[in-house]
């Protein structure tokens, strides 16, 4: 399985130079505020939850090449000190993503058209910022284009909903409230432009696992603070909100290190660990901020990135 991806580490992105290929990015995100509620028959668990789209991201580039006899050929190549992705080519999402609109679609693959994607990941796995899901978003887009139907088609979106709880999220972007498994979009808040630090500790934390471990240990959050998250419309303004912490710091102890040292940096208003870990963000007030934090969090052998919240969906964009 590592093997292939090293080797699809080796392939360039110049070969989607040029007319007929598509650029397109999927954006991170963090949940301000992530209420996770009862379980349900099917084994999900019912959530509301408030994301915003950040400016760190991934890109996809897309073509379509004659048969090879596969129906996607998927290289990825890690960026930034990021491990190369731990899943082989037939199991990335992206893969998964673009044979499930191909049947929604009725399109034959892997005969007569192959769909090639080179996917360079920016956004760490694992880490509750989405990167699996939005690569998925942009990857459903990016074969829409390529077929020439709509991006409206109403079986994105009904494709997204079979992916994961988190890819619905993705197609609007933003600031917005989702409820269901998260897969149901409640509202848009105002976004912010607000400058963050990203930082995760050493490994993640399986969503699944995170998920069953706050089943053990239940954590109601304060309804006072529950309903002002609720109601609230400026993103800037949301109370930050996660009662999945205390189960991803209990799986990866690294996060709580990483949660305390931000919460005592100069110039961090406010730091939490995003969805179900193991990423911990720390809003800044300022640019300069920022990149202190998280130049000393590189310093201390974290992976950090500084990044600012932003408007952004999964979407296509220039082709350079
Ligand atoms: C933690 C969050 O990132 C918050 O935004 C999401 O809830 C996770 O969304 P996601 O990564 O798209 O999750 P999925 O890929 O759909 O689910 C992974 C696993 O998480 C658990 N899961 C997920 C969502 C949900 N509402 N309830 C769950 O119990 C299930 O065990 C599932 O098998
Ligand atoms: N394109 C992809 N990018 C990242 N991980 C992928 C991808 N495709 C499949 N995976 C698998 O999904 C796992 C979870 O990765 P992902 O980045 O979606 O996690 P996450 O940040 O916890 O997401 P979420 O916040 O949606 O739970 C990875 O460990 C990897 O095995």
């Amino acid at each position: 399985m590592m093997d292939i991806a090293r080797i699809a580490q080796n392939v360039e992105a110049r070969e989607f130079a040029g007319m007929g290929s598509l650029k397109l990015i999927a954006p991170a995100k963090v949940n301000l505020y992530l209420n996770v509620k009862g379980l349900r028959e099917d084994g999900y668990h019912e959530v509301s939850t408030i994301m915003h789209t950040l400016m760190l991201h991934d890109v996809l580039r897309m073509k379509l090449v004659p048969g090879t006899g596969e129906p996607v050929q998927l290289t990825s190549r890690s960026y930034e000190g990021l491990e190369p992705l731990d899943v082989d080519p037939q199991h990335n999402i992206v893969t998964k993503a673009i044979v499930k609109l191909a049947e929604a679609f009725g399109r034959e693959l892997g005969e007569t058209e192959t769909v090639r994607v080179h996917l360079e990941k920016h956004i760490p796995a694992q880490a509750g910022l989405g990167g699996g899901s939005s690569d998925a978003a942009a990857a459903l887009l990016g074969a829409a284009i390529l077929w020439q139907e709509s991006v409206l088609d109403p079986r994105i979106e009904q494709v997204a909903a079979t992916l994961g709880a988190d890819v619905a999220f993705f197609l609007k972007g933003g600031c917005a409230q989702y409820d269901g498994i998260g897969e149901h979009f409640v509202r848009s808040l105002k976004i912010t432009n607000d400058f963050v630090v990203i930082v995760k500790p050493e490994g993640g934390v399986s969503t699944a696992a995170a998920y069953k471990k706050l089943d053990e240990n239940p954590q109601p959050l304060d309804a006072a603070l529950v309903k002002t998250a609720e109601e609230e419309a400026y993103a800037m303004h949301v109370p930050l909100l996660n009662n999945m912490a205390e189960a991803g710091e209990e799986l990866n102890t690294g996060v709580k290190t990483v949660r305390e040292w931000l919460q005592e940096q100069p110039g961090v208003c406010n730091a939490m660990m995003s969805g179900s870990g193991s990423a911990v963000f720390a809003v800044c007030e300022s640019f300069d901020a920022a990149a202190r934090v998280s130049s000393s969090a590189q310093a201390k052998g974290w992976w950090s990135r500084t990044t600012t919240f932003g408007p952004f969906k999964a979407t296509m964009t220039t082709n350079r």
